[in-house]
């Protein structure tokens, strides 16, 4: 798998040492909109790591693999070429070449992935191609807020600080109804499915045996659940600030 850092803010030749942040936690915590919002404001790049197993996900469906057989999946590892675009402006995805923004977000891909990311050849390939972005966007800008489930456990377990992101299921089932009620055609949004469904990938994704969501022991909680977007973005951006003060 190729590893290829886009859209990346050059850094000037006397600004400060860079700062890796790694941000994990559960389904619909906010991960990925803090972690846009925090990176486009501090100037840092911004790597979606759900959005790296989805994208590997669409493409063994689309390519005919057995995503319940995971001889199957394990063999087809090595084959994509997964590019992430690491602007937080206009994060893109591609899987051999096609775009894979769109399709990622499917049921059908919400609905597969968890098994796909379970197979330790898949979290091998994908976990060398997120260190090679993080370790290149430390070397070339001004930092990179990478979110996921494992990254302070497992992929960057030197970063500079770790997060971790919860909220209640209530909370995490009406933001993600929200999001479905603005799509057209889905006016009625079962909550209590959408509950169940946050928890069942939960459960699926904290239970693997390789590499599975975790707090990292040095990890800053942050508890969601009362606070708006805006709220949970300044606590970020003011734990970041001041990691760089005293480093
Ligand atoms: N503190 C908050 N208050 C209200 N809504 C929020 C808050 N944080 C995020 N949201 C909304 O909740 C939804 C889910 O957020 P987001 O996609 O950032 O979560 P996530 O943790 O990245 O989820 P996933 O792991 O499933 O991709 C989005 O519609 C987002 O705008
Ligand atoms: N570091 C990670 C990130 C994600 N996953 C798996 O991908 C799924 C989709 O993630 P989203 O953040 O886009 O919802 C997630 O449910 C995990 O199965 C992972 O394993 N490790």
């Amino acid at each position: 798998m190729a590893a290829t850092l886009q859209g990346a803010t050059p850094v000037p030749p006397d600004a400060p040492a860079s700062v890796v942040v790694a941000i994990d936690g559960p389904s619909g915590t906010g991960k990925s909109s803090t972690s846009k919002a925090v990176a486009a404001k501090l100037g840092l790049s911004y790597l979606d790591t759900g959005a790296q197993y989805r994208a590997i996900t669409w493409w063994m469906l689309t390519n005919g693999v057995d995503v319940d057989d995971a001889g199957a999946v394990a063999a087809a590892s090595g084959k994509p070429v997964i590019v992430s675009g690491t602007d937080p402006s206009a994060p893109t995805i591609t899987a051999d070449g096609a775009d894979a923004s769109g399709p990622i977000r499917t049921p059908e891909v919400t609905a597969a992935v968890s098994a796909v990311s379970a197979v330790p050849e898949v979290r091998a390939a994908i976990t060398a191609l997120q260190r090679d972005i993080a370790a290149e966007a430390a070397r070339t800008t001004a930092g990179i807020v990478v979110e996921g489930r494992d990254i302070g456990t497992t992929v960057l377990p030197d970063a500079d600080l770790k997060i971790f992101l919860t909220a209640s299921p209530e909370a995490r089932a009406a933001r993600r109804g929200g999001e479905l009620k603005a799509r057209p055609g889905d006016a009625g949004v079962d909550l209590e499915a959408t509950r169940e469904a946050l928890l069942r990938r939960d459960a699926a994704d904290s239970s693997r045996k390789t590499s599975p969501l975790a707090k990292a022991g040095d990890a800053v909680e942050v508890d969601t659940t009362d606070l708006t977007l805006e709220q949970v973005i300044e606590c970020v951006v003011t734990l970041i600030e001041d990691k760089r003060r005293t480093a």
